[in-house]
């Protein structure tokens, strides 16, 4: 049982955290288990507990538009991607955006979380990154049945983790992985070495936050909330939207304390009081809402709404990176049919029947995201074009630089960014098998798709969310900043053209008849950049915008992940990424969450 009201309301608790997502209940959960501890967690969602439309696999995207499950955010018109609104759904509910995710279960490249520690965040070496994150796991090595049918390159028993709560292990792959695999292979792509250890660049299958048994998901809801639901310390309140955080009055010049949360459940406004410290895990997407509104953020945003600036933090809500894709859809060969997942939407009956087998025999819905590739530029646009785009790229920020239109922050991230380009250490691009269509007006009764995408993974755009009033209940400003950075852009052209030629590479030549999106009628560059604006999809990673970076580079907290000029708020989610990785994100978020509770601890 979650808690209720009464629990929560007018109580005190040594911690309260803000969100349970993926982070949230991973740190909550670890800081009660010390019984004499105790900490209340503050979810805005519903619980969705034992729920066939969160645990049953390949349902992808079937929880968007619905406020059960779902926060429905917008961008901006991007005025640099043909004014283009895109839709970015989010996780609301137990478990967070973990329990809508596509399971697909990666880590970045050892290069990526180095930088972290050279934007002057000491303690966040790789080494230490993949120590906590194999404490999330328990890895499920494949049986030899599964590597032989799914054509797994790669697994390093020393990889992974095997005691932790969160059930990882790979799915039922389609009939689509081998081939797609043979023909990166045969285009020139190599076979990823580690992928779940900091060398992810290659092709690989990786696995899914999946239970190999039941075939369900697994979540931060099921590794962290329901094992540890009974224990007396740890109260989870569903259905609690965070206003703000409660500051005890401060004197001038010195660190502001929070004294508590306020929240809204069920129509009426309540607090609950902290003892320690107030953990905020909203997401990177509402985290810097609930600063800005408790009066902690750049004074030039918070005056105009007539919100006292307690702390004067520029950096909230800025340096916003996400990563994006489009695809590129085909049809399959007629002997394929029922092999894509499309049939799941425009066959009802057989839809039910596939259900009637879920976690017996052989089902549909066991089949998920799996075949991957990161790869660096120069597989995309080849050696001599990828050095040209570079150093075009680095004269273009020379430029910014020299006429003071980039910050000293971003001056430091895009060195890193463009020595990792320059050594082919950086995982840019990103292709992805989708057994489906994955943009749903192309899927028609009697046709079957397959996707590939093209991902962009290191943009050089940054962008922006802030509040849009003083009430909590709107939706932030969410301006993603789109290809304004045209280097972007370029990168994302090149990976579509590197995508589009594998429909002539065997065996993926055999198992395709034709391009149905974007069509052949995009050939042109200025054709691929309209359907690359207006087909681009996020890929749900958004992170940065409470980044970790020293106060003088825009940070907004250190790297024990404290709020700058605060003495007892710490951020613990995606938002405090300071450049992004080639990586999906999941393994991540738990990860800064495994780090930041014995952070809290003590422990390191
Ligand atoms: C559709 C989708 C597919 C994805 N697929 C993958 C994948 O295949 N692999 C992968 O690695 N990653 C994937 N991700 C990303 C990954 O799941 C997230 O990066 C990760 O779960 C962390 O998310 P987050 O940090 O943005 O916060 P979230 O997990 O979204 O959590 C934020 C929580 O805070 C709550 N909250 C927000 N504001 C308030 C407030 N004011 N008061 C109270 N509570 C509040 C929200 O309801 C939510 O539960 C996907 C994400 C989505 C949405």
């Amino acid at each position: 049982m979650t808690a209720s009201i009464s629990d929560v309301s007018g109580q005190t608790f040594d911690y309260v955290v803000i969100g349970e997502k993926t982070s949230g209940l991973t740190v909550a959960a670890r800081l009660s288990e010390d019984p004499n501890v105790t900490v209340a967690v503050l979810e805005a969602g519903s619980a969705n507990l034992d729920d066939p439309l969160i645990d049953v696999p390949a349902q992808f995207g079937k929880q968007f538009g619905n406020p059960k499950y779902s926060w429905e955010y917008s961008t901006l018109p991007q005025k640099t991607a043909n004014d283009k609104v895109y839709k970015w759904p989010r996780g609301k509910t137990l478990g967070g955006s973990s329990a809508i995710n596509y399971f697909m279960w990666t880590k970045p490249p050892t290069v990526d979380i180095d930088a972290w520690e050279k934007l002057g965040n000491s303690g966040w070496s790789a080494a230490r990154f993949f120590e906590y994150s194999r404490k999330v796991e328990k890895f499920h090595p494949p049986t030899d049945e599964a590597v032989a049918k799914a054509n797994l390159q790669v697994f390093r028993p020393e990889a992974h983790g095997y005691d932790g709560p969160l059930d990882i292990s790979f799915p039922a792959a389609s009939a689509m992985e081998i081939p797609f695999q043979k023909a990166l292979a045969n285009a020139g792509v190599k076979v990823a070495k580690d992928p779940l250890n900091g060398d992810p660049f290659g092709v690989t299958m990786v696995p899914n936050s999946h239970h190999p048994v039941k075939r369900t998901r697994t979540s931060a809801a099921t590794a962290f909330y329901l094992p540890n639901k009974d224990r007396e310390n740890f109260k989870v309140l569903p259905d609690a939207h965070v206003n703000r955080i409660v500051i005890k009055s401060s004197g001038n010049n010195s660190d502001v304390e929070a004294e508590g949360v306020e929240f809204e459940h069920q129509g009426q406004i309540h607090i609950v009081k902290a003892s320690k410290e107030v953990i905020i895990s909203a997401g990177t997407l509402q985290t810097p809402q609930v600063l800005e509104l408790s009066g902690i953020g750049d004074k030039r945003i918070l005056e105009p709404f007539g919100i006292k600036t307690l702390v004067d933090l520029p950096g909230v809500g800025a340096n916003m990176q996400e990563h994006s894709f489009v695809s590129l859809i085909s049809e399959l060969e007629p002997s394929l049919t029922n092999k894509s997942l499309d049939i799941l939407r425009t066959d009802p009956d057989y839809a039910k029947e596939q259900l009637a087998l879920f976690g017996k025999g052989e089902s549909l819905f066991h089949i998920g995201l799996s075949s991957t590739a990161f790869e660096p530029l120069k597989t995309m646009a080849g050696e001599a074009s990828a050095q040209e785009m570079i150093q075009r790229q680095k004269a273009r920020v020379q430029t910014q630089i020299e006429s003071g239109l980039l910050s000293k922050s971003l001056q430091e991230q895009y060195k890193l960014q463009l020595e990792k380009l320059e050594n082919n250490q950086s995982g840019d691009c990103e292709l992805i098998l989708i057994p489906f269509g994955a943009v749903p007006s192309v899927v028609q009764k009697g046709r079957s798709c397959v996707s590939i995408t093209s991902a962009l993974n290191l943009p050089f755009s940054r962008g922006t969310i802030h509040i849009k009033s003083t009430n909590p209940r709107d939706q932030p400003i969410v301006d993603p900043h789109t290809f304004e950075d045209t280097f972007d852009l370029d990168v994302m052209t090149a990976t579509f053209k590197f995508v589009r030629k594998l429909s002539d590479v065997e065996p993926w030549k055999s198992i395709i008849t034709k391009e149905v999106f974007p069509g052949p009628s995009v050939q042109s560059d200025e054709d691929i950049h309209n359907y690359l604006k207006e087909g681009l999809v996020t890929t749900y990673h958004t992170a940065g915008t409470a980044s970790m970076l020293p106060r003088e580079l825009d940070g907004v907290v250190d790297p024990k992940l404290r709020v700058y000029g605060t003495k007892n708020i710490r951020v613990v989610d995606l938002s405090i990424v300071p450049l992004h990785i080639a990586s999906h994100t999941q393994a991540t978020a738990y990860t800064i969450a495994e780090i930041a509770a014995d952070m809290i601890k003590g422990v390191i």
